[in-house]
């Protein structure tokens, strides 16, 4: 769950706009950032690992990225390793020199790589499935043999990047002189959407970014999602073209981007995330009722930051009083997308400190938007209880989540998945509470459906295991786990001594 933008404009310069998209989208990568602008001929580039403020500290860094269009990205690594070759955009040369942000997975990008080496004949450098993705776009659209490009060479290019490619992808990319492209995989499983703003010179500014919270900050009004298969071309002139590009898209998105990745102020697909996240809220305080009508819950207190939306609403829904018990460290920032998880573990109790008197004699709710590996939730009961709690009850505003994830979240291994062959009782005991309640799956996809109903399936496959490119056997999750599980990545990290050829 990357963020990807990218911006053509009238005015004479991209970089701060791009600087502030990647700072609204912060939240769905905080490894590595890049921006690449293009002037003329050239291309400027700067990535590094770090947060966006960190990697474009100077404002010399800023000065040098010229030009009126350009990408930019924010990494949360699913593939190849967390180093800086990996941050993105990618570049390649041939054709016309292309940049890419992407953010999803490819899961077929083994096969993949073996095409490009031995029938297209592209070198790739790292081992990001992103510059697979780069070099598939590319060779389409060198396949089509031209000098000068139109609209149509793009759209092409495109169909046949859906037709080679599995998994997920939300990808803008720049081509040299020439626009910047936005598409998205026919399942639409990451979020994109676009806007534009009345340029002071007439015509439009143009962006397009993971989330409309980007474009909100920047003064850009909301045009539309991109559709799954859809592409969205604007060319340096400020012209806007679009085209469907899959033969059969159908509408999927992952039900997860509502439950933590998104910010709750952005809207995807036609749905309010902060109304689904209310939503949700709703069907678990109907479910305490129904199931447990005569609980003993004298205050629900939710555990910053994304569970605070569900929680507000699930206790006015109960009637009990809703407090702010822990107070967060705004200063750290997610703790799950952190790459390992002696790092995550400390990270819980740096970012989290309990208000005694809010626990202290009290029974609590505590409420989550979600239990991955269970690292906040274990610490956190056990906190409660430090601080004078008398019972601790733990209610999770999603189902359990069991299965990997392989379309963008790194969740890569059952085996660190706290829900895994669990049933409730053990993991009432394993996590330390009272009672565990979590959301029941269909309510979790009416809170979210609600907002469109036109939307008649989402990827749920962190919670049901049925992974909607039909793809994903047993030996690729198996593979998967060999090669991304804590354990394995700390290994490489070590073992990591090469030195890095940046890519461009
Ligand atoms: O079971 P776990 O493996 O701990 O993962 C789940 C937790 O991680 C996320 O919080 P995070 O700190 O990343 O971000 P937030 O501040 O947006 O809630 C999520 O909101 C849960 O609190
Ligand atoms: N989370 C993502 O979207 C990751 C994008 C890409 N697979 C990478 O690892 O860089
Ligand atoms: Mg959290």
């Amino acid at each position: 769950m990357c963020g990807i933008a990218g911006i053509v404009s009238q005015q004479a310069t991209v970089n701060s706009d791009l600087f502030d998209a990647l700072t609204m989208l912060q939240h769905r990568g905080q490894d590595a950032a890049g921006i690449i602008t293009n002037e003329g001929h050239r291309l400027y580039l700067r990535k590094e690992n770090g947060l966006v403020r960190d990697v474009f500290h100077a404002d010399d860094q800023m000065a040098k990225l010229r030009g009126n269009m350009g990408v930019a990205h924010v990494r949360y690594p699913t593939a190849g390793t967390s180093t800086s070759a990996e941050a993105q955009p990618f570049y390649t040369n041939t054709p016309f020199g292309i940049s890419l942000s992407h953010n999803g997975n490819l899961t077929n990008a083994e096969e993949l790589k073996q095409e490009l080496f031995l029938e297209d004949r592209r070198h790739l450098n790292t081992e990001s499935d992103s510059e697979v993705l780069l070099n598939v776009f590319a060779h389409e659209l060198l396949q089509r043999g031209v000098l000068r490009l139109t609209p149509e060479d793009i759209f092409a290019a495109v169909s046949g990047v859906h037709l080679r490619c599995r998994g997920a992808y939300a990808c803008v990319a720049m081509i040299t002189g020439y626009g910047v492209v936005g598409f998205r995989d026919p399942y639409g499983i990451r979020p994109i959407v676009y806007g534009r703003r009345e340029a002071a010179k007439g015509g439009y500014d143009y962006l397009i970014a993971s989330e409309s919270v980007a474009l909100d900050a920047l003064g850009y009004e909301l045009v539309d999602d991109i559709a799954p298969g859809e592409a969205v071309l604007i060319t340096l002139d400020g012209k806007l073209h679009k085209r469907q590009c899959a033969a059969n898209p159908i509408y999927s998105p992952c039900i997860f981007e509502h439950v933590y990745l998104a910010r709750p102020d952005s809207v995807m697909d036609d749905i309010y995330v902060y109304k689904a996240r209310l939503r949700m809220g709703v069907k678990l305080a109907e479910k305490i009722l129904r199931d447990w009508a005569d609980h003993d819950i004298d205050v629900v207190i939710p555990i910053p930051d994304t569970s605070r939306v569900a929680g507000a609403e699930l206790a006015a829904r109960l009637g009990v009083l809703y407090r702010e018990g822990f107070i967060k460290n705004r200063y750290i920032g997610r703790t799950f997308i952190m790459p390992g998880q002696a790092q995550r573990k400390k990270s819980v109790r740096q970012k989290l400190n309990p208000v005694d008197i809010e626990f202290r004699g009290k029974n609590v709710l505590l409420v989550d938007d979600s239990i991955v590996r269970g690292t906040t939730s274990k610490e956190i009961i056990e906190m409660a209880r430090d601080a004078g709690a008398k019972k601790v009850y733990f209610a999770s505003a999603s189902p359990p989540v069991r299965y990997p994830n392989v379309y963008g979240i790194d969740m890569p291994t059952s085996s660190e998945l706290v829900a895994h062959g669990r049933s409730l009782a053990e993991l009432e005991a394993m996590l330390g509470a009272d009672r565990l309640i979590y959301q029941d799956l269909e309510d979790l996809i009416d809170a979210v459906q609600f907002g469109n109903p036109n939307i008649t399936r989402f990827d749920c496959s962190v919670f049901n295991g049925e992974y909607i490119t039909q793809d994903v056997t047993t030996e690729y999750l198996n593979q998967l786990e060999l090669f991304r599980s804590d354990a394995a990545k700390a290994a490489r990290r070590k073992a990591q001594t090469v030195i890095e050829l940046p890519n461009a």
